[in-house]
């Protein structure tokens, strides 16, 4: 016979208790009891139990049931969730009555007849879970409808670089590898993480964002691993967290680069462990979710000055895709820019202006820092302000600071500027030493020299 179900029984007649435990043991998985019942509160924490069976009366002689009700409402305060089932040799329908009101679920008359008692306690196990499945559902839709209100964006782009993404992100959606998204801001990484999910098997289930970055230390374990009510001062009620909400779907661990070592710990051993146990909870989780990480910082140059963790690394990273930064796109420009035009204009019930040719060369040789979102907001600023068919350079407010080129216009060594050059060198080309070389006209073992003698990373 299988075991189900976690039981606590707690009654002052000690003979009682051990009858019960004889003839309960073989049902349930655990099954503890209690003859004291100021033992109630150290014995309950959250999701210990599934069912309480609590006596009414307990101080000899007095048969009220009002110690019942008492312990009921401590019960109660404890796990709210909890089934209580009431348990008196005094039984009268007015004390059943006043005791569902406050909360309980059943009773059971003394002296009691095992099948009925077996059968009121397994459905006690069945409302529980029921109970607790509901309420983890009812976050999941709150994050769910979150979720909702973002926009379905189509991934726009005819590049070389952007198809290659799009190839890789075709293979591995299908597997359950973990993913790490590297790029600069606003290259469309979340974008990509949203595509991953649609492609793979988990789409019918939940996408779960979360910025680390927004995070603080504080708030991070009970963010993502949930917290019971009363484990700290702002908890006011039980919460599941991320981990758990997102559960057989995708969590988007966005910024990634930003999280503090001790919290890397924390997630690594999530990671290796596949369980999370909320913040005063001794239940563990098990977590079935794909993992994807995204950040627009130089990992590496984290993992050589101590800042991130090289295992916590080999753990994301299963596939690597890198987002090209705008500049890189060849034509993308353009095409994902008049996309978003013909957005705005409908949105702003607009007439759909052209671009200017002068204006369209202006928006290709321009370096697009802050990338597709800066062309988006960009090319929004143009259509509210716009009154005439067609765009001029002018109507489009671009940062002039070119970000890419860090001469500043502060004095600097030869060297100092040779490193600055085979830095851009090397980003416009991914790392790729033999186009570099070739771009800066010197041999790759000259340039190997260079990079060592500057202590670059790429
Ligand atoms: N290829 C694309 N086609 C259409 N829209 C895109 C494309 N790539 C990005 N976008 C849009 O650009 C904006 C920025 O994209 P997203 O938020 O995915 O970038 P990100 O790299 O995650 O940014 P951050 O690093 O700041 O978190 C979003 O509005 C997104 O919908």
């Amino acid at each position: 016979m299988k075991k189900n179900g976690k039981l606590l029984i707690v009654d002052d007649n000690k003979s009682v208790l051990s009858s019960l435990k004889l003839f309960l043991k073989h049902h349930f998985e655990l099954l503890d009891i209690c003859s004291n019942p100021n033992q109630i509160p150290g014995l309950i924490t959250k999701d210990k139990y599934d069912v309480v069976l609590l006596d009414m009366n307990f101080s000899a002689g007095v048969n009220s049931g009002n110690e019942g009700l008492y312990w009921l409402r401590e019960v109660l305060k404890l796990d709210a969730s909890l089934v209580v089932i009431l348990f008196t040799a005094y039984g009268d329908v007015n004390l059943a009555v006043n005791a569902m009101k406050e909360g309980a679920t059943d009773f059971i008359l003394k002296p009691w007849d095992n099948k009925k008692l077996l059968a009121t306690l397994q459905s006690g196990v069945e409302l529980h879970r029921t109970r607790v499945q509901v309420e983890k559902l009812e976050q999941q839709k709150n994050y769910l409808q979150k979720d909702l209100n973002q926009q379905f964006v189509n991934i726009i782009g005819e590049s070389d670089a952007i198809k290659e993404v799009l190839s890789t992100v075709k293979k591995v959606a299908a597997t359950d590898a973990n993913i790490l998204i590297l790029g600069e801001n606003g290259t469309g990484k979340e974008l990509i993480a949203r595509e991953i999910h649609q492609l793979s098997s988990r789409k019918k289930n939940i996408f779960l964002g979360v910025d680390l970055g927004a995070l603080s230390d504080n708030l991070f374990e009970s963010e993502l691993f949930g917290h019971v009510k009363g484990s700290f001062t702002d908890a006011k009620e039980d919460r599941i967290g991320r981990f758990q909400a997102a559960n057989k779907g995708t969590i988007f661990l966005d910024e990634i680069g930003n999280l503090s070592m001790p919290m890397q710990a924390k997630l690594l051993s999530i990671l290796q462990n596949r369980v999370v146990t909320p913040i005063g909870s001794n239940q563990q989780d098990e977590i079935d979710v794909r993992l994807i990480c995204a950040t627009n910082a130089n990992i590496q140059k984290l993992i050589s000055t101590d800042r991130f963790r090289e295992d916590l690394l080999y753990r994301i990273n299963t596939i690597t895709i890198e987002l090209p930064p705008l500049r890189e796109r060849d034509n993308d420009v353009l095409i994902i820019g008049e996309y978003f035009l013909k957005q705005f204009a409908q949105k702003y019930g607009k007439k759909l202006p052209v671009i200017h040719p002068e204006a369209k060369e202006k928006l290709v040789s321009y370096s697009w820092p802050g990338n597709i979102r800066e062309l988006r907001h960009c090319m929004e600023r143009a259509i509210i302000l716009t009154d005439s068919e067609v765009l001029q350079s002018k109507d489009f407010h671009l940062e002039q600071k070119d970000s890419h080129v860090s001469f500043g216009s502060k004095p600097m060594s030869l060297e100092e500027g040779e490193r600055v050059i085979i830095e851009n060198s090397l980003k416009r080309n991914r790392g790729n030493i033999s186009q570099v070389a070739k771009e800066l006209n010197v041999g790759r073992q000259t340039l190997y020299r260079k990079i060592e003698k500057y202590n670059i990373l790429h």
